[in-house]
């Protein structure tokens, strides 16, 4: 029988406990989630007919806040994957020291054959389904893959709704007419970016002479392709989900964003002349991406995209995940072997929830930011943490993955040793 993707996810945790000294008691804690729910969203749709979607939600452990993590909208959304998605979100919480434990949500829906109108009532109906699972000393939903800003608003309203009164601190990524914070939207890429930013030298590159390729150009994987290309580092090759470009000399990364919201199409972008004007480029499988001969690799799509049965022809010489669970264990082990250095998804993703948990602060206190403000505490936060995991890596002589679950277990440690046996309600 195949792995799960939770088996696969626990095995990271396995990885980090010998290193790490913890109780018995709290592996055991960590092991499994707090709470899974599954929902039924009866949604109205335009043509009269009623359909019923499934929606989920995991709340994975609580012992160091309320529950975090985005909402996915994906046809392939299911318990094993969300459970697995809110294992990470609480070692990512951790291993960058908010106050927050993990949590993940997600409705199996392809949003792209909804019209708006019915992707608000399915948003709606979602958090209806799951009001009772939330809120913002509870649990805070925030975006994932295929929901944005705009659906955090209908679902911060819907919520304000049923509580009635407002809650902006009940979810992030909201517009910020509703009290969204500054730098949110762009939070993720720029995490990456300190994160890159702070390894660069230790990894003895410079920016000049370093190509990158980027897998998914949505909201994190365009974020950071046009951070790095503005700061000079070559961006040779950027995928969507139906293919990709490939330029040796580097990719004119902000004429394919603007030309990408223009026609709402990235296939446009590679099919279409004025762009291929702008720079010689060939069309490339997101197959051919992954396996370019390039300095730096960044899944930033969805979970197994480096599997056992790809990592032998991976030549890049990094990979930073901002996708969740990119690379498999299995291929960890191939690349290992291979020297390929692998930077994890729950330090080099962590700045959108990061600024989430900023979004968060402002919203409880009134108190609101300006983006340098913002864009200042994520840096100070990325680039501490990058760090000390970097140095856990080296002290221990363990990966950088195992590294920062060590990191982030003593943090949950701490906390299961400081509440004591009352945490438990079996002695
Ligand atoms: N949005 C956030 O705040 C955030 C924060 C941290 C991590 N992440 C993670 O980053 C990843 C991307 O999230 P996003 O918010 O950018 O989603 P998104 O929906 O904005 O973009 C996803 C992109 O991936 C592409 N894609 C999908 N399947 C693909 C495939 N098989 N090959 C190549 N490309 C493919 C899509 O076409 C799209 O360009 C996810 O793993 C998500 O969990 C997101
Ligand atoms: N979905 C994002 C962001 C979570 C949040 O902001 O709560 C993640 O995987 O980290």
């Amino acid at each position: 029988m195949s792995e799960s993707l939770f088996d696969q996810a626990s095995e990271r945790l396995a990885a980090a406990i010998v290193h790490v000294d913890i109780s018995e008691d709290a592996i055991e804690r960590l092991k499994s989630p707090k709470a899974c729910l599954q929902v039924s969203i009866p949604v109205r749709m335009d043509d009269g007919t009623l359909k019923v979607f499934q929606g989920y939600r995991v709340r994975y452990n609580d012992l160091r806040g309320p529950t975090k993590g985005g909402v996915r909208f994906h046809p392939s959304v299911n318990m094993d994957e969300v459970k697995s998605l809110a294992f990470w979100m609480t070692f990512k919480c951790a291993a960058v020291n908010l106050p927050f434990g993990g949590a993940k949500g997600g409705v199996a829906v392809d949003p792209k054959q909804l019209s708006k109108a019915e992707l608000e009532r399915l948003s709606r109906g979602y958090i209806n389904a799951i009001a009772d699972f939330m809120g913002a000393d509870v649990d805070i939903p925030a975006p994932d893959v295929q929901t944005n800003q705009t659906i955090m608003g209908w679902m911060v309203d819907e919520y304000s709704n049923i509580q009635r009164k407002l809650c902006p601190a009940a979810i992030t990524g909201k517009p910020i007419a509703m009290g969204g914070s500054l730098g949110r939207e762009t939070a993720t890429g720029l995490g990456a970016f300190f994160a890159i930013e702070t390894l660069l030298p230790l990894l003895k590159m410079q920016r000049e002479q370093t190509t990158v390729a980027v897998q998914g150009f949505g909201n994190v994987g365009a974020a950071i392709a046009d951070l790095l290309s503005k700061s000079g580092y070559k961006v040779v090759a950027v995928s969507d989900s139906k293919g990709g470009i490939y330029a040796k000399q580097g990719l004119d990364i902000p004429s394919i964003i603007s030309y990408k919201n223009s026609t709402k199409s990235f296939q446009a972008v590679y099919c279409q002349d004025s762009v291929c004007s702008i720079v010689e480029h060939q069309t490339i499988t997101n197959d051919e991406l992954l396996e370019l001969d390039v300095d730096i690799l960044i899944p930033a799509a969805l979970e197994n995209q480096i599997t056992k049965d790809n990592a032998a022809n991976i030549r890049a010489k990094y990979i930073f995940e901002i996708a969740n669970g990119p690379v498999t264990p299995a291929a960890d082990a191939i690349l290992a072997k291979r020297n390929i250095i692998v930077f994890p998804d729950i330090l080099i993703n962590a700045g959108g929830v990061t600024v989430s948990y900023f979004e968060w602060v402002q919203n409880r206190s009134g108190l609101y930011w300006t983006v340098e403000e913002v864009n200042e505490r994520l840096k100070q936060s990325m680039v501490a943490e990058t760090m000390r995991i970097w140095q856990i890596a080296n002290q221990k002589q363990i990966s950088v993955r195992t590294a920062a679950y060590v990191h982030a277990l003593m943090r949950l440690n701490e906390v299961i040793e400081a509440k004591g046996t009352r945490a438990y309600y079996a002695r």
